[in-house]
């Protein structure tokens, strides 16, 4: 069964805003502070094109941590998996984002997935190129590919915000560099890593997105393929178990859907071969995942039977 109607969608909408008093927005990145902690918005698009909306849908946010998946389809594409994978792991951490307990544990030093900060840091830092911007404007392309508009860019004034305080993801690539995981100059890598995260879109831009992932890699649209199926398959399995930081377990329990959050409130989904979801609701849990965001797709996935297991 699918969702067809904005009106059912915007019943749902209702239904997920009411939790969104019990979260807050991030304000660690100052810029982020500025979001209104009662916006929902949600858009499903379907392989024909057809997408059905409720909410703010025009309203820009920043990618974040989602932001992460997209980089590693990227790196997974212009170095190949057994580069990545020597670099960065394969496994579910168990603790937050941003946590920096586990590295020291490790041997070697690698971080133990590329939705974690650390990890997210090593797979930009093998986006190919010479410069910073080169890097930036292969990644900044692929997006605009996906979504099909080349006026998606970035927020500079998050951007800017995040490489100010950015002082704990600093720490990260210093202990990566030490352990000549990373090479670079940290400064280029934090620079091109919060112009990833602040890249920003709405959330039917965001469901493209999520769609190109649910469909194997193929923009179904305009039947071009964006990343092998191999890319899009590993992509998306990390998303079911790390996707949502240290609250993938219960959230693949509970909705069952392959996705994506950030700190700024966005969540991508992908239902395999169905379509793809763009919801942005900045007030966030303790997890640091979008609380109304997180409802609306328990709602979603039990209305629609949408659980993939
Ligand atoms: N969870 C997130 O969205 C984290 C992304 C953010 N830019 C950070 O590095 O802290």
């Amino acid at each position: 069964m699918l969702c067809q109607s904005s009106d059912e969608l915007k019943e749902l909408v209702r239904e997920a805003k009411k939790c969104a008093k019990n979260g807050r927005v991030a304000n660690y990145i100052p810029a982020l502070g500025k979001a209104n902690p009662t916006d929902l918005s949600i858009a499903i698009h379907y392989p024909d094109g057809n997408c059905v909306q409720a909410g703010d849908i025009e309203k820009k946010f920043t990618l974040q941590s989602i932001s992460k998946v997209i980089s590693l389809a990227l790196v997974l594409m212009d170095r190949g998996s057994n580069y990545v994978f020597e670099r960065v792991g394969m496994e579910p951490t168990g603790d937050p984002f941003n946590s920096i307990a586990k590295l020291e544990t490790m041997v070697p030093a690698k971080p133990l997935n590329p939705m974690i900060n650390a990890g997210a840091l090593v797979v930009t830092h093998m986006i190919k190129g010479i410069t910073v911007e080169e890097r930036f404007q292969r990644l900044l392309l692929f997006i605009q590919d996906m979504v099909r508009d080349s006026n998606i860019s970035y927020c500079k004034e998050v951007a800017l915000s995040e490489f100010e305080t950015a002082n704990l993801n600093r720490a990260l690539v210093y202990f990566l560099k030490q352990h000549n995981i990373i090479q670079e100059d940290v400064e280029h890598l934090i620079d091109l890593y919060t112009k990833q995260c602040a890249i920003e879109m709405n959330c039917f831009d965001l469901s493209k997105i999520g769609m190109v992932f649910a469909m194997d890699g193929v923009d179904p649209e305009s039947g071009k393929r964006i990343m092998p199926v191999d890319v899009a398959r590993i992509c998306k399995t990390f998303m079911v178990t790390c996707g949502m930081y240290n609250a993938s377990g219960e959230f693949a329990i509970k909705v069952g859907i392959p996705s994506k959050s950030g700190v700024s409130g966005g969540i991508m989904g992908s239902v395999p071969g169905r379509f793809g979801i763009g919801i942005f609701g900045p007030a966030l849990d303790e997890k640091g995942n979008s609380i109304a965001g997180i409802k609306l797709l328990e709602l979603l996935s039990q209305n629609y039977q949408l659980s993939m297991f």
